[in-house]
């Protein structure tokens, strides 16, 4: 199984990109994981925020396949605990799924036509993170998931 986090924009801010590197190292290379980062969409300041939204969206699902599972990162989604998070992630593993696909908004989030397409939501908080702090957040979780899984104490309750 693979599984992408896919993002809009460049992670700009060199220390949260050293910081998604440093977990991403970290990762048994059998969990197939990568970050896709989606090119900013020309003009974006021209448009308005549901015409971004929708640019945004297009270039998500040109890069979904029909067999993927899309997981929004969302604050309105489900939350988890760490350990829960493990394990949804190792029954993932133990399926037939392909691919998860993780997606990461814009500064306006999600379109309708992304929301229609998402197989579930999952938040890492209510409150909202930028979107590029919250890229960090989810690699580190990622990383306390195969910690969990391997019985490692990284995780600690
Ligand atoms: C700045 S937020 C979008 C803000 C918001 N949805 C709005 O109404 O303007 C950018 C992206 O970061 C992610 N995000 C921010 N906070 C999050 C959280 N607590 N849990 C999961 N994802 C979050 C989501 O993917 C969101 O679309």
């Amino acid at each position: 199984m693979r599984i992408n986090l896919i993002c809009i924009g460049k992670t700009d801010d060199k220390e949260i990109s050293r910081l998604i590197q440093y977990y991403q190292n970290r990762l048994p290379k059998h969990w197939n994981f990568e970050v896709t980062e989606i090119p900013d969409v020309k003009n974006a300041k021209n448009l308005s925020p549901e015409l971004l939204k929708k640019e945004e969206g297009k270039l998500f699902l040109m890069l979904t396949e029909n067999s993927d599972h899309v997981v929004l990162l969302d604050e309105k989604g489900k939350q988890f605990t760490s350990r829960e998070f493990a394990a949804k992630i190792d029954n993932w593993m133990n399926s037939s799924l392909k691919k998860i696909s993780f997606f990461i908004g814009g500064a306006y989030g999600f379109s309708e036509e992304i929301y229609q397409r998402a197989n579930e939501k999952m938040s890492l908080s209510k409150m909202t993170f930028t979107h590029q702090m919250i890229r960090l957040f989810f690699v580190e979780q990622i990383y306390r998931a195969d910690q969990i899984l391997q019985g490692k104490p990284y995780h600690n309750d």
